[in-house]
Order: structure tokens, then C-alpha cells, then sequence
């Protein structure tokens, strides 16, 4: 039942008619209102047949769209033999239905539309189970729409009479497989999450930022990383991680992430929390946006909205306002960085302002940090110890009963074993707060 299903949601070398309705609140400009379906019914395969754009005060309860514009619809997709139709909003099961009954053709909405493109592009282990578990919550209130339509096409042995028993059956083997999901997640999640405390003096720096901005170019001109880079929406659905040679500093690690996009369903952000938090609990996030895309206010707003979901909106960002090669009125540039702090103007393609950016980092870097002297008796291992996990030791030197140790570290890490049984003199940095002063 549910293979079944999710063949149907494959749009891949079909003809699509696309669909949007704007509704009063939506805060986009007028410019391309079905620019981004567009993307996305591309990046899925689609064929583009048509489109078909309305403004409505609020949705029809039964069809979203208004029966005149449904009319039309019907007739496009008739005329121009589409396959599906693609729909920009979230629908309700109900509409789907009504949209489907009406136009005599398949009715895929927005979400349902990312999740199929994520499940075609979805490589590793924890992204398909990831996506998986995502498909499978969104399923759930539906199964009965299947089976209707399964008995409106009427028929043949093995379709007869499958009624709420069988509905119930099916809803039982999906729970239990949505139950065995999030588990094998947990334990993946667990895992990793070891990993990354046993590496817990490395300093890590993650690109976030919407699809199609361009953060595996950044992260390509960065490191040098092979990551793959592709004209299309989520290109990139897991997280890469790369040395990243910055002057002053051996140990930070950048890593390259899934985008987001403008009202990301909620399932697949559930879903993909894990991946999401692995790249958000970083010390400094650069935030990619592409300058030249009209919408990029908007793209901004969403983003920070995810970040705020994934609790992640008081790591320390950087607005990395890419794509400038592109963008030839000077003004927009000017304004995003008179709006926004910490903004810089980069081209990941010609490299121009990758130097200013790497400036910035080490400067925000160095505000979190501080390298110091440290003065302690030789038999302090403890401490010796807690300076090897925390921090990056440069150099260590005895002096009788006597170490010096050389560590760039944290600040609030460094003030926390403040004490009298050792000496800190800063060698770099601000001073340090008073030790019985709170933390950060
Ligand atoms: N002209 C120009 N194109 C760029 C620049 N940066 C990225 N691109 C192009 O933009 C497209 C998307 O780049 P990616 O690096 O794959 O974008 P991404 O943010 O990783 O996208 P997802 O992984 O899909 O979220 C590619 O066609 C890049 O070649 C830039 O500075 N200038
Ligand atoms: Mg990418």
C-alpha cells in the first residue's frame, strides 16, 4: 500500500500544469509568484505545460483554488494532456480530492512535492530514514483518501470491500514502522552526537542558508572539498564536514548542510532535526543568501524563522550575502548590509570578498576566544586534561614544580577553572570576567 503510494508521488518526466494562489498575507513581491515552483517541479523532472496563478482573499474550503479558476484548470490540463498538477500551497486531503475528481487528473500539493524531490535525492543512510519518517507522518491522515480512490477506480479481486478494517490494519503497520524509524534515528543520533563530544576542542563553523544560495560553492572555495554543486533546490540533503585552514587557528571544521526553503514542511523538519542541529549547535554560523535573487528578504526571514525552530537564533552569524557577481544594482547590496550586522559581500564563483569573510571569522572567532598563559603545579592533571579537551594546547614547558601551558580557548570554558591554585596571563584577547561573575 504504501509502494504504491509513493510511485504515484514520483513526478519525475511528467507533464505538469502548475498552480499557485497568493493569498493577502503573503509577504512576496509580485514579480515571479510561481518562480520557486517552477524550481522545484524542475529539480523534481517535471515538464512544465503551464501554469495558472490566482489571488483569493482566502482559500475556497473545498477546492483552494475558485471554481471558475478550477474550470479553467480542468481545461488546461485537458488541452495540454498533463500528468499532474502541482499545486504551491499546502492542501488539504479534502481538496485534494475535490482537485483530483474535478480535473480527472493527479493533484500533488506543495509539501507533498518536497518530500518526493527529498526522497529522490536523499543518499545516505540516516537521510533516507530521515525522509522516510517524513513521508510516512504526512501519509498518515491520508490513508483513507487512498483507499477511496482505489474504490472509485472500482474493482477486481484483492481491491474489494477493504473498509475500515483494513484501514486500520494498514494504520497499525505504519505506526509500528514510523515507531521502528525513529528509533534507529535515535540511535544514529546518539552516535554522532559521541562523536562530536570527543572532538569537543574543535571549533566548528556551519553554512546555513536557503536551497540554491550557494553554500557548497563557499564550501568548495573554502576548503577545496569535492561537495557537489548543482543549479538545483537541495542539491545537498546531508552534512559534510572539512578541515578548514583559517590563519591563526589549526582546528575549525566547516560543514556544508541541507537548505532550507519557504515554509518547509513541518513533518520533514521534524524529521531532519537531527541533521539540522548538528549543523545549528556550532560556534559561528555563516548564513549563504544569494544577493541576486529578488526574493531575498524574504529568504533571509525564513531562514532565521528555521534557525529559530531549531533554538539556534543566539549562535553568533554571519550574513554572507553571496552571488555578487551577479547583482548590478549597488543599492541592494548597500541595503542588505545597512539592515542586517555582520554582513559581508562574497562571490563563491570569482572568489571576490572570500578574504574579507575569513577576516571577519577570525575576528568573531577571536571575541569567543582568547589564548593565555596558564600556570599551574605539574601534578595538576585535572586541569592539564580539561585544557587538552577544551582547548587547542600550543605549547607546554615545565619550570620546576611548575607547567605553562599555551591554549586558545574559549573564553567562558577558561573562566570557569579560574582559582587560586593556578595563574592566567592573557596573551591575546579581552580581559577575562571576574570567576564568580555568572557565565556568558
Ligand atoms: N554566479 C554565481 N553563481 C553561483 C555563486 N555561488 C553559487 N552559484 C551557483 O548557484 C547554484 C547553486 O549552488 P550550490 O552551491 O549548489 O547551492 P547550495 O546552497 O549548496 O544549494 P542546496 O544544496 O541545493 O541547498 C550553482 O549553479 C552554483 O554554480 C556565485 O557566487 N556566483
Ligand atoms: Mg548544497
Amino acid at each position: 500500500m504504501v509502494d504504491r503510494h509513493r510511485e504515484d508521488l514520483t513526478v519525475r518526466q511528467e507533464g505538469a500544469v502548475l498552480v499557485g494562489v497568493t493569498l493577502p498575507n503573503t509577504s512576496e513581491s509580485n514579480d515571479h509568484p510561481l518562480s520557486e515552483l517552477r524550481g522545484l517541479a524542475k529539480t523534481a523532472g517535471a515538464r512544465i505545460l503551464g501554469d495558472l496563478h490566482q489571488r483569493r482573499n482566502k482559500p475556497d474550503i473545498a477546492t483552494y483554488l475558485g471554481s471558475g479558476k478550477v474550470e479553467e484548470l480542468g481545461e488546461m490540463v485537458e488541452e495540454r494532456d498533463a500528468d499532474v498538477v502541482l499545486f504551491d500551497n499546502e492542501l488539504d486531503p479534502g481538496q485534494v480530492r475535490n482537485l483530483e475528481r474535478r480535473t480527472h487528473t493527479k493533484v500533488v500539493d506543495r509539501t507533498e512535492l518536497i518530500l518526493d524531490i527529498f526522497a529522490t535525492r536523499a543518499k545516505t543512510h540516516q537521510a533516507r530514514l530521515q525522509v522516510e519518517l517524513a513521508q510516512l507522518e504526512y501519509l498518515r491522515p491520508r490513508l483513507k483518501r487512498m483507499w477511496t480512490h482505489l474504490e472509485r477506480h472500482g474493482g477486481g479481486i484483492g481491491t474489494r470491500g477493504p473498509g475500515e478494517q483494513q484501514l486500520e490494519t494498514d494504520r497499525r503497520l505504519l505506526d509500528k514502522r514510523i515507531r521502528d524509524l525513529k528509533q534507529r534515528l535515535s540511535s544514529i543520533q546518539q552516535r554522532k552526537k559521541r562523536e562530536v563530544n570527543r572532538r569537543s576542542n574543535e571549533l566548528r563553523v556551519s553554512l546555513v542558508g536557503y536551497t540554491n544560495a550557494g553554500k557548497s560553492t563557499l564550501m568548495r572555495r573554502l576548503t577545496g572539498a569535492d561537495v557537489l554543486v548543482a543549479n538545483k533546490l537541495f542539491a545537498t540533503l546531508d552534512t559534510r564536514t572539512r578541515q578548514w585552514a583559517i590563519p591563526g587557528w589549526t582546528k575549525v571544521l566547516l560543514s556544508d548542510t541541507v537548505g532550507f526553503i519557504r515554509d518547509l514542511p513541518h513533518d520533514l523538519v521534524e524529521s531532519f532535526k537531527a541533521t539540522l542541529e548538528e549543523a545549528t549547535h556550532a560556534d559561528l554560523l555563516l548564513h549563504v543568501v544569494d544577493a541576486s535573487n529578488p526574493y531575498v528578504r524574504e529568504q533571509i526571514k525564513s531562514v532565521e524563522k528555521v534557525l529559530r525552530e531549531l533554538e539556534a537564533e543566539s549562535t553568533p552569524t554571519i550574513l554572507v550575502l553571496n552571488q555578487i557577481d551577479c547583482v548590478e544594482d549597488p543599492t541592494i547590496i548597500h541595503g542588505l548590509r545597512a539592515s542586517y550586522a555582520n554582513a559581508v559581500a562574497v562571490s563563491a564563483a570569482t572568489g571576490e570578498g572570500v578574504g574579507k569573510l575569513e577576516q571577519l571569522v577570525q575576528k568573531m572567532l577571536s571575541e569567543r576566544f582568547v589564548t593565555a598563559e596558564v600556570t599551574t603545579h605539574a601534578g595538576n592533571g585535572r586541569l592539564l586534561a580539561y585544557l587538552n579537551a577544551h582547548g587547542e594546547v600550543e605549547d607546554q614547558r615545565y619550570e620546576g614544580e611548575s607547567v605553562i601551558v599555551t591554549v586558545k580557548i574559549a573564553r567562558h570554558l577558561l573562566e570557569r577553572v579560574s582559582s587560586d591554585e593556578l595563574e592566567i596571563t592573557l596573551l591575546d584577547g579581552a580581559p577575562l570576567m571576574d570567576p564568580v561573575a555568572d557565565d556568558e
